[in-house]
This record gives structure tokens, C-alpha cells and sequence, in this order.
């Protein structure tokens, strides 16, 4: 039987999601399984959030996802979006040749962007394994959510690497 797991990691905002995130995909990687996917960092400036990037798992393709300065006909709140053909097409590259599809997040704003969400939707549809960072607004029925708290943080990491693990070994 082909494997077919969701995982899916939400939670408050700052609660440390993008951090148990990242644990588990290291955890992954050491265990040898290839991985690819991407994530969006916010950028600040003075302390002010300004824009997110967007970069691949493996941090070789890194671009801009949106920013408070740029000008583009996509407006997400204050944030213009620019990402580009040239990066989706590389990220799309990396992700059809891995087991494992890690994104970071899935949240309106990337399902705002039809290039992301046309990776996002094909990702969820295709592809067997997947562990995705969720905003909390956003649910899916098939899989298996971890919701981060202060309580859990420290070692919910090793709950969802245990759990995946248990079901692709
Ligand atoms: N002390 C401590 N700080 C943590 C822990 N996990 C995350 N943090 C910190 O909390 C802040 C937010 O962590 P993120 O992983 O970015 O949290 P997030 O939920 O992804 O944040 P948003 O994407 O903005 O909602 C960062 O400064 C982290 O370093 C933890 O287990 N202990």
C-alpha cells in the first residue's frame, strides 16, 4: 500500500510552530529521508515586520515572497507579492524528486498567491508524505494535527517525529 500521510502542525501565533517545524524536518533528514519543500521567513526592519521570503528546505533557492515596498498587482494586507516564475519552477523541481514534502506555512497568504497554492494543492494531492506548518484558520480533515503550545513545545518535536516514524518505517 502506498503511503499516504498528512501531518500538520498549528497553533497560536509566536507559539513556536515554524521551530517544532524545523526539529522535525532535521530529525527526518538525519534519519536520510530526502526532503524538500519550502518555507517563508518573515523579514524585519527596525523590529518591523516588512515582507516574508521564500526559500527551499535545502536553503539553495531564496527569493522575495512579499514585501511592504515592493509594488505588484497582488496585494496581501500591506504586503506586495513578487514572487517569481523562476523560483516556483525550482521548488517545484526539488519537490518532484522527494519522498518528503515539508512547507512552512499554509496559510492565506500563500494560498493567496496562485503559483503557491497551485504547489500547495498539488503537494496535498500528490505527493505520499507530507508535514506542513498550518495557520490556525486553516484545517484539514486527512491527517493528523499537532497543536503547539508554551506547555508542549519542548518536546513535541520528538512526539511528531515519533508518530511519522512509527508509520513510514
Ligand atoms: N524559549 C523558547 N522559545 C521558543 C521555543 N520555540 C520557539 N521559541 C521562540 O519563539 C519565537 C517564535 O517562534 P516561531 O517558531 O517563529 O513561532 P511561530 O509559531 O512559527 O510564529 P509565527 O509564524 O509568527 O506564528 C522565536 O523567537 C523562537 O525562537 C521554545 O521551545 N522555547
Amino acid at each position: 500500500m502506498q503511503t499516504r500521510l498528512r501531518v500538520y502542525i498549528t497553533g497560536e501565533p509566536g507559539v513556536g510552530k515554524t521551530t517544532i517545524f524545523l526539529k522535525v524536518i532535521d530529525k527526518l533528514k538525519l534519519q536520510g529521508y530526502s526532503i524538500s519543500g519550502f518555507y517563508c521567513p518573515e523579514v524585519r526592519e527596525k523590529g518591523q515586520r516588512i515582507g516574508f521570503k521564500i526559500k527551499s528546505l535545502d536553503n539553495e533557492v531564496e527569493d522575495w515572497l512579499a514585501s511592504i515596498y515592493a509594488r505588484s498587482s497582488i496585494k496581501i494586507g500591506k504586503y506586495y507579492i513578487t514572487i517569481n516564475e523562476n523560483i516556483i519552477n525550482k521548488i517545484k523541481e526539488k519537490i518532484s524528486k522527494s519522498e518528503i514534502i515539508g512547507i512552512d506555512e499554509i496559510g492565506p497568504m500563500e494560498l493567496s498567491v496562485p503559483k503557491l497554492k497551485e504547489i500547495i494543492d498539488y503537494v496535498l494531492k500528490e505527493k505520499p508524505i507530507v508535514v506542513a506548518v498550518v495557520h490556525r484558520k486553516i484545517s484539514f480533515k486527512d491527517g493528523k494535527t499537532f497543536i503547539v503550545t508554551y506547555e508542549n513545545r519542548s518536546r513535541l518535536d520528538n512526539e511528531i517525529f515519533n508518530y511519522i516514524i512509527s508509520l513510514i518505517q
